[in-house]
């Protein structure tokens, strides 16, 4: 199966708080897109990257894209107001037979999490990776009261990138927005249909740069990174 990615990136990073869109923000001296786009770079299954972007950001972002040298960056298009009309934009962009969405957000992925994806949806048809949780989660009445506890074993923290057919998740997409039905992540998309998600195990440190002590963490887990692969 060839492989496209859609990267979004259209976001507004309101949790983050800053002055600049979060994906710009420094990461290790780039920004924390540049990061995420290059382990699709790096991704021997990817041929081609879609990049959604805020409208008005195209030039910025090829900007970055030229600096880094990214060349299987195909698109880059402007998102829409959500993140789910930001992807089924990207979908649109691609013509794979294999699609991987991906926030921009997170720029701690490695190749190797997005070739196990991509292997993993090619066996059961779709796959996101996730980490189990580690607190026990609540359910709440919204009024501020605790009203149960899922079985904690049963609970998986998904990430991205997951992946799908391009199709199926287009149609899945599609559905949605006739039906306005609202969605988190893509895979819940799919649920909805009753289609099979497979769970690829993934790893802690791929975090979403959502508030601002998610910048420093990442820092860190890079430098260990960079130690590790160093040897020192
Ligand atoms: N309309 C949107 C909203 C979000 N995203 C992207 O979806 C990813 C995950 O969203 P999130 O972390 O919520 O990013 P923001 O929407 O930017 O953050 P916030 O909700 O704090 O404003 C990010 O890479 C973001 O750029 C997008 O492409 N289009
Ligand atoms: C897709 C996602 O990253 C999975 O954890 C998450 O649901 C995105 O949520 P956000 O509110 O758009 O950051």
């Amino acid at each position: 199966m060839d492989w496209g990615a859609v990267i979004v990136a259209a976001g507004r990073g309101t949790r983050m708080g800053a002055a600049d869109n979060k994906i710009y923000l420094t990461l290790d001296g780039r920004p924390v897109l540049a990061h995420a786009l290059e382990a699709f770079e790096l991704c021997a299954a990817v041929t081609s990257v879609a990049i959604v972007v805020a409208p008005g950001e195209e030039s910025r972002v090829a900007d970055i894209v030229r600096a880094e040298g990214f060349a299987k960056v195909s698109e880059i298009v402007p998102g829409g107001s959500e993140r789910q009309d930001s992807v089924y934009i990207g979908l649109t962009a691609l013509r794979t037979d294999g699609v991987l969405v991906h926030d921009a957000a997170r720029p701690l992925v490695t190749s190797a999490q997005i070739e196990a994806c991509c292997r993993a949806a090619e066996a059961e048809g779709a796959a996101a990776l996730a980490v189990p949780v580690k607190d026990t989660i609540k359910v709440s009445d919204g009024a501020g009261f605790i009203v149960s506890t899922p079985e904690r074993r049963t609970l998986w923290s998904v990430q991205t990138p997951q992946a799908f057919r391009r199709e199926e998740l287009m149609e899945a997409h599609r559905l949605a927005r006739s039906e306005q039905a609202t969605a988190t992540d893509d895979a819940m998309l799919l649920e909805r249909l009753g289609r099979k998600v497979a769970i690829v195990s993934g790893d802690y440190s791929n975090l979403k740069i959502t508030t601002p002590e998610d910048l420093p963490i990442a820092e860190l887990l890079l430098a260990r990174r960079r130690r590790e692969s160093d040897g020192t």
